[in-house]
C-alpha cells in the first residue's frame, strides 16, 4: 500500500521493526537501542501528514491538501535518557474509505496519537468514534495522546481548549494543542510518547515511574523549535 504524499514500502515497514529491539541495531545511516510504533490517527485533513514532517523534517506542509491515499511511514531517531530511540511512525488516511486498511495495523502500535482540528466540530465530534475503533482494534495498554492541531489558526477556532481538555480527562489520555505550522508541541508529543514507551520497556523495580501526564504539563505551550531532553 503506498500513499501519494510518500513512497515508502510496506515491506520496508515489516523489516525488524514488529516488537521493541533491546540491542543496538544499525540501519542504513541509523543507529538505535529500542524501536516502536506510532500511529497517527484521526479525521481527514486535521493535519497528520503535516504534523510527521513537522517533527521528521522541520518543515510545514502548506499548499494544496492532498489527502494520505492508505498508509505509509517514516523513522525517526530521538535521544530519551542516553538511549536512542527509533520511532517509526505511521501516516494514516483519515478518509472513511482506507479504514478497512488501517484497521490492519493498530495491532502493532505501541502508541497513537490521535489528532482533531481546532478549527472544525466535526473532527472533534468524531473523536469518540475514533476511541472506540482503537478499544476495538488496538493493543489494550496501548499509549494514546489526543492532539488539537492547527492551534495557530486562533481567528478559526471553534474547538475550545478547555473542550479538548475534558474530553482527554474523560479517557485518562494526555492532551496539548499542535500546530504543524509554526511547530508548536510537535517535538514534545513525540518525545513524550518515546519517554513512555522507553520506561515501559526499561523500567527496573526501584525506578520511579515515568509520569506522562506530568511531564506533558511541565514542557507544554512552550515553542516547537528546541529540542527537549
Ligand atoms: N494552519 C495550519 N494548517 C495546517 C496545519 N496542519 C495541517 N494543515 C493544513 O491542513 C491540510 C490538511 O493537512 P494534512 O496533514 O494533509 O491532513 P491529514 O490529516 O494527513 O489528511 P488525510 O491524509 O486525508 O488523512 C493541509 O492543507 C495543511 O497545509 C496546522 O497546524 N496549521
Amino acid at each position: 500500500m503506498s500513499t501519494r504524499k510518500a513512497s515508502l514500502t510496506d515491506k520496508q515497514a515489516k523489516n525488524g521493526t514488529s516488537k521493541y529491539v533491546l540491542e543496538r541495531c544499525a540501519s542504513i545511516n541509523e543507529y538505535y537501542d529500542i524501536a516502536f510504533k506510532v500511529m497517527l490517527l484521526g479525521d481527514s485533513a486535521v493535519g497528520k501528514t503535516c504534523i510527521l514532517v513537522r517533527f521528521k523534517d522541520g518543515a510545514f506542509l502548506g499548499g494544496n491538501f492532498i489527502a494520505t491515499v492508505g498508509i505509509d511511514f517514516r523513522n525517526k531517531v530521538v535521544d530519551v535518557d542516553n538511549l536512542k530511540v527509533k520511532l517509526q511512525i505511521w501516516d494514516t488516511a483519515g478518509q472513511e474509505r482506507f479504514r478497512s486498511v488501517t484497521h490492519a495495523y493498530y495491532r502493532d502500535a505501541q502508541a497513537l496519537l490521535l489528532l482533531y482540528d481546532i478549527t472544525s466540530k466535526p473532527s472533534f465530534d468524531n473523536i469518540r468514534a475514533w476511541l472506540t475503533e482503537i478499544k476495538d482494534y488496538a493493543q489494550k495498554d496501548v499509549v494514546i495522546m489526543l492532539l488539537g492541531n492547527k492551534s495557530d489558526m486562533a481567528a478559526e477556532r471553534v474547538v475550545k481548549t478547555e473542550d479538548g481538555e475534558r474530553l482527554a480527562k474523560q479517557y485518562g489520555v494526555p492532551f496539548m494543542e499542535t500546530s504543524a505550522k509554526t511547530g508548536v508541541n510537535v517535538e514534545l508529543a513525540f518525545l513524550a510518547v518515546a519517554k513512555e514507551l522507553k520506561h515501559r520497556a526499561t523500567q527496573q523495580p526501584n525506578e520511579p515511574k515515568f509520569k506522562i501526564h506530568d511531564y506533558i504539563e511541565s514542557q507544554k505551550h512552550r515553542s516547537g523549535c528546541c529540542s527537549l531532553g
